[in-house]
This record gives C-alpha cells, structure tokens and sequence, in this order.
C-alpha cells in the first residue's frame, strides 16, 4: 500500500515537473501563462458569471495542454530526427498548427465574453 502511494506521489512529482521545464524552456508558454494572468484579472475586474469563468478556464486549460504536448513532440522529434527530415518537419508542424487551434478557440472565446463588458464600460466613460 505504502508503495502504491509512493508511486503515485511520484507520478505528479514527474508531471509537475513536465509543466515546470515547459514553462521554464518555452518562451511561447510563458506567453501563455501570462495571457492567462491577463484573463483571471479580467474576469474578476468585470465579475463575469460562473459560466463565463468555466468557459475562460477551459479555454486556459485547452491553451496549456496543447503548448505541453507541443512541446513534447519537439523534444521527441529532435531526440529522433536530429537532422532535415521532411516528416521530422511536418510533425512539427501540425503539432504547432494545434497550438494555433487552440488559441484561436481561446481569443474568439475572449472576445465574445469581454467585448460587451468593454463595450458597457467604455459607454460609461464615453
Ligand atoms: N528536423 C527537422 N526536419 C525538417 N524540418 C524541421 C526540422 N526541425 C524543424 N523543422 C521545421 O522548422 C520549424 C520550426 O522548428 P523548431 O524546432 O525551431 O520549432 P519552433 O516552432 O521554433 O518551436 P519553439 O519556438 O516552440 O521551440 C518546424 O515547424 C518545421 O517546419
């Protein structure tokens, strides 16, 4: 039992670690942790509802998984395919055009939701 416990513990240690060198060694991961910080001081500054917050964080969410995966096809596509490779490239590629799903998903999601709150708030001024 004690173990199953170990090996447990171990596993979010090593997946911790996986988000810790994503965020330490990708520039574009920083962007996205701080785009996400953007997101979290909005929705408090404007107080969006609850399902607005479930949308935005699953959309944070959605951002990061795919800059981890990313990240981890090229770490494994330059372990195996160090030089010029047609398929090493178009890997690389389609794992980079998920990222840009992904954040296109996430800035369409963000501008329907802020947009009128912005929109509210720049009547009051103007
Ligand atoms: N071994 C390779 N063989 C063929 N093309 C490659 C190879 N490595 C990279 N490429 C091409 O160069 C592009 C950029 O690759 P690179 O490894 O610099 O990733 P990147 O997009 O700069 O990632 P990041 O900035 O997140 O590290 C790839 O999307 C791919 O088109």
């Amino acid at each position: 039992m004690r173990a199953y416990f170990k090996k447990r513990y171990n596993s979010f240690r090593f997946a911790f670690r996986g988000i810790n060198a994503a965020i330490r060694s990708e520039p574009h991961m920083r962007l996205h942790v701080l785009g996400a910080m953007v997101v979290v001081v909005l929705g408090f500054a404007f107080d969006v509802t609850k399902t607005e917050w479930c949308l935005l964080i699953g959309c944070i969410g959605l951002v990061v998984t795919a800059e981890i995966f990313n990240t981890a096809i090229e770490t494994v596509v330059n372990l195996v395919s160090p030089h010029y490779n047609p398929l090493a490239g178009k890997a690389k590629d389609l794992a980079a055009g998920a990222v840009l799903a992904a954040a296109i998903t996430a800035a369409c999601v963000g501008t329907i939701i802020f947009l009128p709150y912005l929109l509210a708030l720049a009547k009051v001024y103007f």
